[in-house]
């Protein structure tokens, strides 16, 4: 599959930013820098080895237009105005849909102006995915911003092969019925040939609501792990629904963790930190979704109660700024700021706080050290569609030490059994779990870590992707579960 020479691709992936962001200097020149998140982490590589097509936001209002030629694949710039990024990314994707997907941790908030244009910026894609789209091209799209493009692209190519992918939690039928354009959304997806959860309860409640909501036919098969999946029909249409989690470049992480350099590098972070007895650390966006909040309030509480100890034990938290501009955002920032600041005031001393906090990205190989120098890794999501960290922390582990405390409310938590499970909303038992892990008998660590990280090495990105994408194909078996 390949960007053909007429400016038209056979394989493109269509997802709300483009993989790299547009940054502006203050003297006007443009600069690209890597654009935040798992979607973008996951497709890269998938997209870079097939030398396929990208349609995305540029992430600034005024980039030139036309595709742009880079990054091993063809950048398709889909521009937005400014208040186009505030009422579709940051008003109904991420004011409506995100919280409502995610367990409705805070409010979501239904705008019909946000509606709109959350239409007209659906449609926008459509169109420039139609442009570049060879005649067959396979066309996957991607996420909770783009659920009406299926539908509004079969309308303008109906010669293209369709797949949709939903990166983030799927809500049971009670909370979905809150949205007041829910059929919409459902008819949107339903426009691809075969639609993608991480997890089989997403695609159940997915298949539930096309057959009770929209009034579908649809395969009364439960659906298992990966391969199965179940039937919704539409018209003379047959639309597949399964689970295929996504995964990460482990072969890639790990041998990069096994650098000299990087070893070094995690030695150096060891020292800096105070050459503590156990690293601990986050590395998260910063979103309320995460849990940061959570985890420091567990270990503010057992600095206190002296299960954690501020000469032996440092807790590090890299934290990517995130839809800054959202207001929930920007309350959550604040909170977890203080919480930083109150535990390295009470536990802290001068030039040795217990707590590191970093507010920016870190870069690749930096954020590699630090996975390969964490004794234990804190993921607490209150709710997570998969949560690529935890996979990454686990193919950083070659020599199989460390300990991994996940979230039960994680996709990650399906596949990675033998890490410190915990419920996020249960402070005792997120305590519990942290204690455990810092404590643990370095044997057992050592049979957890291996076994997740069979896991790990086994089902990596790339399966994912050619696992999807050969049952978009149809060349795999298309028995349902
Ligand atoms: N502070 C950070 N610096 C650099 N990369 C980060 C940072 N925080 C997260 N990342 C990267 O972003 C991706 C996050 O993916 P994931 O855990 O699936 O969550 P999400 O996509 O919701 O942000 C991972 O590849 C992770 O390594
Ligand atoms: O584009 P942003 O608004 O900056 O957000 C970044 C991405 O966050 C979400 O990531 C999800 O995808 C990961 C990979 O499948 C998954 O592991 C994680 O659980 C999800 O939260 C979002 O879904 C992406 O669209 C964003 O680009």
């Amino acid at each position: 599959m390949a960007a053909t020479a007429f400016g038209t691709s056979d394989f493109i992936v269509v997802a709300n930013r483009l993989p790299v962001d547009v940054v502006k200097a203050p003297d006007g020149s443009l600069t690209w820098k890597e654009a935040p998140g798992g979607l973008v982490t996951a497709l890269k590589p998938i997209l870079s080895a097939r030398n396929g097509a990208w349609v995305g936001w540029p992430g600034a209002p005024d980039v030139g237009d036309g595709p742009i030629e880079g990054q091993d694949m063809l950048l398709v710039p889909v521009k937005l105005s400014a208040q186009e990024v505030q009422e579709h990314y940051e008003g109904f994707s991420n004011g409506s849909l995100w919280p409502l997907y995610h367990d409705v941790i805070v409010k979501p908030e239904y705008h019909r102006e946000w509606w709109n244009t959350y239409v007209e910026v659906n449609r926008r894609f459509a169109e420039e995915t139609a442009k570049v789209a060879a005649e067959g091209a396979t066309v996957w799209v991607q996420d909770y911003q783009l659920q009406l493009v299926p539908k509004m692209l079969r309308m303008l190519r109906p010669d293209v092969k369709i797949g949709f992918f939903l990166h983030i939690p799927f809500p049971p039928v009670e909370l979905f019925m809150q949205m007041p354009w829910r059929r919409e959304i459902i008819e949107g997806i339903l426009g691809a040939d075969l639609v993608g959860f991480h997890l089989p309860g997403g695609a159940q409640n997915f298949l539930y609501l096309a057959s009770k909501l929209a009034g579908y036919a649809t395969s009364k098969n439960s659906i298992g792990v990966r391969s199965k999946f179940g039937i919704v029909t539409v018209g003379f249409r047959s639309v597949r629904v399964g689970a295929f989690p996504i995964s990460i470049d482990s072969a890639d992480l790990s041998a990069t963790a096994k650098l000299p350099e990087t070893k070094q590098r995690a030695r150096a972070l060891r020292k800096e930190l105070g050459t503590p007895e156990k690293i601990l650390l986050g590395v998260d966006r910063l979103d309320y979704t995460k849990g940061i909040d959570v985890r420091l309030r567990a270990i503010g509480e057992l600095y206190a109660e002296g299960r954690l100890d501020p000469e032996r034990h440092v807790f590090v938290q890299l934290a990517t700024p995130s839809r800054e501009r959202v207001e929930s955002y920007k309350v959550m920032r604040d909170d977890i700021e203080r919480q930083v600041g109150r535990i390295n005031g009470d536990f802290g001393r001068v030039g040795r706080p217990v707590v590191s906090y970093v507010h920016r990205p870190v870069p690749r190989r930096e954020l590699l050290a630090f996975f390969a120098a964490a004794d234990v890794m804190l993921v607490t999501p209150l709710r997570d569609g998969m949560n690529l960290v935890a996979k990454e922390y686990i193919a950083c582990r070659n020599d199989s030490s460390g300990a991994l405390v996940l979230s039960e409310f994680t996709g990650a938590a399906a596949e990675l059994r033998q890490a410190y499970l915990c419920n996020p909303h249960d402070l005792e038992g997120v305590k519990n779990a942290i204690d455990e892990a810092v404590h643990q008998d370095a044997e057992d660590g050592k049979r957890r870590i291996r076994s997740m990280r069979r896991q790990v090495l086994q089902y990596d990105v790339d399966r994912w992707a050619r696992s999807f994408l050969q049952t978009l194909a149809g060349t795999v078996d298309e028995t349902p579960a």
